[in-house]
This record gives structure tokens, sequence and C-alpha cells, in this order.
């Protein structure tokens, strides 16, 4: 199931060789004006109600460095202190968030982050119209934006299930920058939570391993998590030594 991570020691995401102004505002709605999405999706029946839909090519390569660019430059990308298990502890990236005015506040470990708008970054309003078209009948009011600065930031196991969402969330998750693996496993049952013990609980979880995928998330590829995927299964971007340039990751949410 897990496929295996081929990151190698070079660049996998060179640059392409062109003269646009990287903090442009202007150069990056440009470039993104000319493309229309590839067809090529790939869909993961999870099983139970739970799917994933990647798109490789989502964002062509050129469009999507300079939407790495503007965003890297122009994101007032924080890195807040957040509480997990009970400890504070810097969260391991950048991150930044956006929505609609009058939404109910996104809270996650403690923190509650800023909520700016739309209207101070236009590429992120021209981002998610290429999401919307591309994903029929979504309607993403909010935007939750991560930054790995090198292969050291990270996302630990989690799932986006906070109530605001609802019960079967759609997130849609569009990458720029250097290509990381992002791991799915499923959460644990009840019988596997708590086990008990002797030869009948050491049967039981032998034979229900915890099923795992791996997708490598390639420079502007999109990838949608929905249905019961936040209910029944746990994701994370594990640390890659490998990893030495930033990745930027856009999550888009619907707040109800
Ligand atoms: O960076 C990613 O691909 C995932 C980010 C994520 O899981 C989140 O923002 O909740
Ligand atoms: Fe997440």
């Amino acid at each position: 199931m897990a496929s295996r991570l081929r990151l190698s020691g070079e660049n996998p995401n060179p640059r392409p060789r062109s003269n646009y102004t990287p903090d442009s505002n202007d150069a990056a709605r440009e470039g993104a004006a000319e493309w229309k999405p590839e067809a090529r999706r790939e869909v993961t029946d999870l099983g139970d109600g739970s799917e994933l839909v990647h798109v490789p090519r989502f964002v062509p390569r050129e469009a999507a460095w300079e939407w790495f660019d503007y965003l890297d430059k122009r994101i007032p990308w924080a890195r807040p202190t957040i509480r997990v298990f009970g400890r504070s502890a810097v969260q391991p990236r950048d991150i930044c968030y956006v929505s609609d005015e009058g939404l109910t506040d996104l809270k996650y470990s403690g923190h509650q982050p800023h909520a700016h708008s739309w209207d101070e970054f236009p590429v992120l309003k021209d981002i998610l119209k290429a999401v919307h078209e591309a994903l029929p009948g979504s309607h993403f009011n909010s935007l939750l934006l991560n930054r790995y600065k090198t292969g050291s930031d990270y996302v630990s196991w989690h799932a986006d299930d906070e109530s605001l969402y609802g019960p079967t969330p759609e997130i849609a998750s569009v990458t720029f920058g250097c290509e990381r693996e992002f791991l799915l496993r499923k959460k644990p049952t009840r019988s596997q939570a708590s086990p008990g013990s002797g030869e009948a609980a050491r049967k039981r979880l032998k034979v229900s391993a915890p099923q795992q995928h791996s997708f490598l998330l390639k420079h502007g590829s999109l990838l949608v998590m929905r249905g019961y995927t936040q209910r029944d299964w746990q994701h994370s971007v594990p640390k890659r030594a490998k990893a030495s340039s930033p990745r930027i990751n856009l999550t888009f949410r619907q707040v109800l």
C-alpha cells in the first residue's frame, strides 16, 4: 500500500528559466490566466465513504513558480506557540489564515490565528477560483496556508475534524515548491485502541494492521480529501532530511 518516497539528492523541482518578476502581483496573476487545469485525476476509494482525489499537474510549472514566489514573499507568515498534550511548543512550520468575514473562528491546539481578508492577497482569489472550477459544487470560504522552510519542518498526525467544518468536510490542498511525502493512516478502531491483554488481543491486532497510504505531493499538485476522511483517517507530512528547499501548501476549507 504505502509507496516509497522518491526523493533524491537532486532538486526534484528545478525552476524554469524565465524572466518573471518573482514578487510582482501582476506577474503572478497573468501567468495564471493562461492555463486550464489538467484533467488527469487519480481517485482513491479509502472505503466506508472516504475518498481522495489527486491531480498531480493541477497548476502548470511556471505559473506554479510565480505563485510560489508571490506567496513566499507576500504572505505574513507566523510561527505561533501552540499547546500540545498540555505543553507549549512552537509550531514546526509557518502558517497564515485567510477567511471570509463573519465565520466561526478557527481554533486549534489552544491557538486562534488572525483571520486575514482575501482582499489583501488577490492571487489567493485566483487560486481559489481555479480550485472551485476544478471541483464543481465546492464552496471554500477559508484557507490555512503552511510553509515548510526545510525538511525539519513538518505536520504531525492529525485529522482536520474540528466541528466548524461539519461531519464530512471537503479539503482541497494545493502544493508549491519542494515535493514532500503526505501520509494517511486509518484511525484505530475501538478494539485496536483498547485491545485488552492476552493472546486474543494480540491476534486481533495482528489481523488489523493499520491501513496506510502515501502520496508524493509535487509542485503544482492538488489533493482533495472528502467524505468521512477526517472522521476515519489521520494525515501527516513527516520530516525529511533531504528536503532542503521550502514547500508551501494551501488547504482550502468550508466553515459551515
Ligand atoms: O502540508 C500539507 O500537505 C498538509 C497540511 C495539513 O494537513 C493542514 O494544514 O491541516
Ligand atoms: Fe490537515
